[in-house]
């Protein structure tokens, strides 16, 4: 017979166990998650306006889209979708038959229809195919909800309120766009070629804490729209000073770029000098 341990009497004592430490949870929201779907199937059913939204969001995640519907019931921006974007949505312009879930492999499935029987019904196939789905007029048959986004360049913010008030998300999407700093969607741009040029330079795996620490540094030091300001040779100065965990300010990276372009400059002079 075999003694069985209760696991949690195995947990070590941390001294730090002051519930004020951590943060406290607040149970029954959402997982917000940025689900990857780029080149990846996805099923939508229906063709109205609620639809046409969804296309958005999945042709700016460059999803594969099989978009089923009957032609009577697209609405015009769907119909634009489908004739822009014919290499990325598949149509098949008649009413949901249950093989459509089963003749392609398949990532996600939406539904936008104003059938709420044919909905269930979806529903119902999708859970017997272990299928996520999303069903936008029936909450409780959706495994995941759909959420208010601010979408600019590389920044994705999308704002939930867990079914409560969708309207409310739009309108709080709207707020918190309108108080982003000047320059954000660029700053993140630059901020996203500087970390790659780090990688270029301190590759190595063991060296991730140390970078990591250097990146946070330069995201703090900088203002918005210094970073969404960056150059090339910037990022080149401001690189320098990573070995010796520096991080120097935008005035001093300024100086020292715009001071290396002079001597440059007088270099050439010389040089043009020289060869007369
Ligand atoms: C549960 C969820 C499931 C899902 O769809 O994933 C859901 C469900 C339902 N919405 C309904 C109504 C409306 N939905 C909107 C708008 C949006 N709805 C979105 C998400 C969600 N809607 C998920 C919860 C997300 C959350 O709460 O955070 C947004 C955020 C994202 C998106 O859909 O892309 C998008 C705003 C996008 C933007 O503009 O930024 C408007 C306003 C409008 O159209 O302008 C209205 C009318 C006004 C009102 O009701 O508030 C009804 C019918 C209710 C009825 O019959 O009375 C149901 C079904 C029900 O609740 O039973
Ligand atoms: N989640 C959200 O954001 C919102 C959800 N809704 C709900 O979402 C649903 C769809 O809303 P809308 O797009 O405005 O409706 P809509 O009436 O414009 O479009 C419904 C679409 O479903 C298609 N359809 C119906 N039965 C079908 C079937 N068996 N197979 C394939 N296609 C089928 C119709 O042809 C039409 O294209 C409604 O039930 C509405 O209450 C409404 C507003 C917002």
């Amino acid at each position: 017979m075999t003694s069985t341990t209760d696991p949690l009497s195995l947990i070590p004592t941390f001294p730090n166990e002051d519930p004020s430490t951590y943060p406290p949870i607040q149970p029954g929201g959402s997982l917000i998650l940025a689900w990857q779907v780029r080149n990846k199937r996805v099923i939508l059913v229906g063709g109205g306006n609620v639809a046409a939204t969804r296309l958005v969001h999945l042709l700016s995640a460059d999803a594969l889209i099989t978009l089923i519907c009957p032609p009577t019931g697209l609405h015009p921006e769907t119909a634009y979708r489908l004739k822009t974007h014919s290499s990325r949505i598949t149509y098949i312009p008649r009413p949901f038959e249950p093989s459509d879930l089963t003749t392609s492999s398949i990532s996600l499935v939406l539904t936008a229809i104003d059938d709420p029987i044919a909905s269930t019904e979806i529903y119902t196939l999708c859970k017997s195919l272990n299928l996520p789905v999303n069903v936008a007029d029936v909450p409780p048959e959706c495994d995941f909800y759909f959420g208010s986004v601010h979408r600019d360049g590389p920044l994705q913010i999308m704002v939930s309120t867990g079914g409560n008030g969708p309207k409310l998300a739009a309108m709080i999407r709207r707020k918190v766009a309108d108080s982003l700093p000047k320059g954000t969607s660029e700053a993140i741009v630059k901020v996203g070629e500087l970390r790659k040029m780090l990688r270029g330079i301190a590759p190595r795996k063991e060296e991730g804490a140390k970078r990591m620490e250097w990146m946070s540094k330069v995201c703090e030091s900088w203002e918005f729209e210094e970073l969404a300001g960056m150059t090339e040779g910037d990022m080149k100065v401001l690189l320098e000073g990573y070995e010796d965990g520096v991080v120097k300010g935008y005035k001093e990276v300024k100086l020292v770029g715009s001071v290396r372009k002079g001597e440059e400059e007088d270099d050439r002079r010389e040089g043009q000098v020289g060869d007369a």
